[in-house]
């Protein structure tokens, strides 16, 4: 348990320190009314009872307290959780908000290597941990605490004597807590990872249940599933062989020794020598019974401490990772949207070099396409541009400024991204133009949509605008996709606009309106293309031929066709023509550049 986790958990809780403070104190009130039951009792018996004092009234009125007490215990009990309860949701609500704005804020860097599952994880999983932390181990604690002084008090009242026997057990106690939490932590740490691994996998799984189906690899990840599931299995049953040998078991089997023992001793005594009253008595094995309610709610609850603790450190360690700026970058001016990589060279993986002393410019309102086999490099220069990434060499500006000093928000305001299977969110179609920009009116995205031409396919749908969208958008067609995300990156007007084609081959007539799609939208911004289809950027104002993270080529179509070079002789294989000279060279990439799936890039 770390204290900077201690002390950040202890941060949240402090924004309800007024609330948590008042549960505290109607929470001693139950304390307080439950003990002063068998003082009650006590008194009856002792004073009313055996030395006869038959005075019916007196006796009535104790009762009438005793039940008064009973109540009031019973209300404020009822009231101190509900306010405990309440209060823990909101911690983790406030958590959970900051968390999920964090994980937006984190470089894409972070996610190549992590797998969603584990972040899905933290966010469901260990939040939920944490809420237990503050639900039922903040509350058991103080309770018990309190419940434990109110008891020793009372003991101490009773009979010194007597309390001072049962002084012996909190060291005991102590001791086998140490014990415990030492074993279990072990156990709670490698849960907490299975569990991670276990989400990791489902995620995945579900993701790809197409290719496992179409692989017929259902056996072969049920296999792998139960390799897991097997192991965390096997973990939890250790977990629960340390839990029962040591909790609530442990402390009741020496409790109801020890309640025997004294009833056995002094019960002896009461009888023979009448050392202590009846009363006394009583009033002592009431309270010794109510001694160990608190220390087995506290074993109880340590385990939970433990796995909330396992889980904050996780939680915080998100949380620790640098994030993004998020501040909306107001006043900047609409940049012109001149591009410039000035000998550029990246890396994703130290000493892998992916783009290698790239060097270009894009003036204002040109189109400039990136074309190249698959892993050359094309996503990756999109990736550098919209900061994503930092290259490790080399500039690159916009409108002659550094854009690493630009913030993230500014730099991707002027920005527009059509990706090549564009991603349309749950919600209906406006909203997957507007994205909820308050800038942006219905209007405009009714515009948008027309002048992309994607309006008359959606108002042909039952709902019209108003469609939902479900499963991101697996009930439209890939060309009516880009429609709509065509027209998004219109709405949003940006100075830049970046393409990432679609590779699968489309019908003639939805290409034709993509093309004239992408001509509405680049008109007046500059636009860098990542083009398949080579046919599609014959206007292009500048091509780049990308082979193994370098420039190899560079110029319009018409230059690049007079050269006979790399880009010819995939022009020629992807239309057709000249498909004999040139199969040896590249068969792999007829029908278009074929994109590299699985691999891990943002674009
Ligand atoms: N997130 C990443 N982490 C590590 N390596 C990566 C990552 N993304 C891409 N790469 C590697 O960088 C190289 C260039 O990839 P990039 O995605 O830029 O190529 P591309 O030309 O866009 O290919 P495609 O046309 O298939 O999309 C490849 O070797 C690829 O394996």
């Amino acid at each position: 348990m770390k204290s900077s986790t201690t002390a950040r958990l202890f941060r949240y809780a402090l924004v309800y320190k007024y609330r948590i403070i008042a549960a505290m104190l109607i929470l001693c009130c139950a304390v307080g009314a439950e003990l002063g039951g068998p003082y009650i009792a006590k008194t009856i018996i002792d004073k009313h009872l055996s030395a006869g004092d038959k005075d019916i009234g007196a006796v009535l009125g104790l009762l009438g307290l005793y039940i008064g007490l009973l109540l009031t215990a019973g209300a404020c009990n009822f009231t101190q959780s509900y306010m405990l309860q309440a209060t823990a949701l909101r911690i983790i609500k406030n958590m959970r908000m900051d968390l999920m704005q964090h994980i937006s804020r984190i470089p894409v860097r972070y996610f190549d290597n992590t797998p969603i599952g584990q972040v899905v994880s933290r966010i469901a999983n260990d939040t939920e941990a944490i809420r237990d932390l503050f639900m039922s181990f903040m509350a058991t604690f103080v309770v018990s605490l309190v419940q434990l002084t109110g008891i020793y008090v009372a003991l101490f009242i009773l009979d010194a004597r007597l309390a001072l026997i049962t002084l012996l057990l909190p060291p005991l106690f102590v001791a086998i807590m140490y014990v415990h939490l030492k074993y279990s932590q072990v156990y709670i740490a490698i849960m907490r990872a299975r569990l991670s691994d276990m989400n990791a996998m489902f995620n995945e799984t579900i993701n790809v249940m197409p290719v496992i189906q179409a692989f017929r690899r259902e056996k072969a990840t049920t296999l792998e599933f139960e390799t897991l599931n097997h192991d965390r299995y096997i973990n939890q049953v250790k977990q629960f062989r340390v839990f029962s040998m040591s909790s609530r078991n442990i402390v009741g089997t020496i409790g109801g020794l020890l309640t025997a023992l004294v009833i056995w001793y002094f019960g002896h005594e009461s009888l023979t020598k009448a050392a202590i009253s009846f009363g006394v008595f009583y009033a002592f094995i009431d309270y010794l019974g109510r001694l160990f309610n608190p220390i087995i709610g506290i074993f109880d609850q340590l385990t939970n401490a433990q796995r909330a603790f396992v889980s904050a450190d996780k939680v915080f360690a998100i949380m620790d990772l640098e994030g993004t700026d998020v501040e909306e970058a107001k006043g900047a001016p609409r940049p012109d949207g001149i591009v410039k990589f000035d000998n550029v060279t990246f890396a994703y993986k130290d000493g892998e070099n992916v783009l290698k002393g790239i060097s270009f410019e894009a003036r204002k309102g040109e189109t400039l396409a990136l074309v190249g086999h698959t892993g050359s490099g094309k996503s990756s220069i999109m990736n550098l541009l919209l900061g994503f990434y930092e290259p490790q060499q080399g500039i690159i500006s916009i409108d002659g400024r550094d854009i690493r000093t630009y913030s993230k928000q500014e730099l991707r305001k002027h920005m527009g991204i059509v990706l090549q299977d564009p991603f349309l969110f749950a919600g209906d179609i406006k909203f997957n133009v507007s994205l909820y920009n308050k800038n942006i009116t219905i209007d405009r995205v009714k515009s948008a949509l027309r002048e992309v031409g994607a309006a008359s396919f959606i108002e042909q749908l039952p709902n019209g605008y108003d469609e939902q969208v479900v499963e991101r958008g697996s009930t439209l067609s890939s060309g009516q996709r880009q429609l709509i995300s065509f027209a998004r990156a219109l709405a949003f007007d940006p100075s830049i606009l970046i393409l990432d084609e679609a590779t699968a081959s489309i019908d003639s007539e939805t290409e034709g309106l993509i093309q004239q799609a992408l001509k509405v939208v680049s008109e007046g911004r500059t636009t860098l293309v990542i083009a398949h289809r080579l046919s599609t950027i014959r206007e292009a104002d500048q091509i780049l031929v990308l082979h193994r993270g370098e420039i190899v080529e560079r110029g319009n179509h018409r230059e690049l066709m007079e050269l006979q070079g790399r880009y010819y002789k995939m022009y020629q294989l992807q239309t057709g023509e000249g498909a004999a000279r040139t199969a040896g060279d590249s068969a792999q990439h007829s029908g278009g550049l074929p994109r590299a799936s699985g691999v891990p890039s943002p674009l």
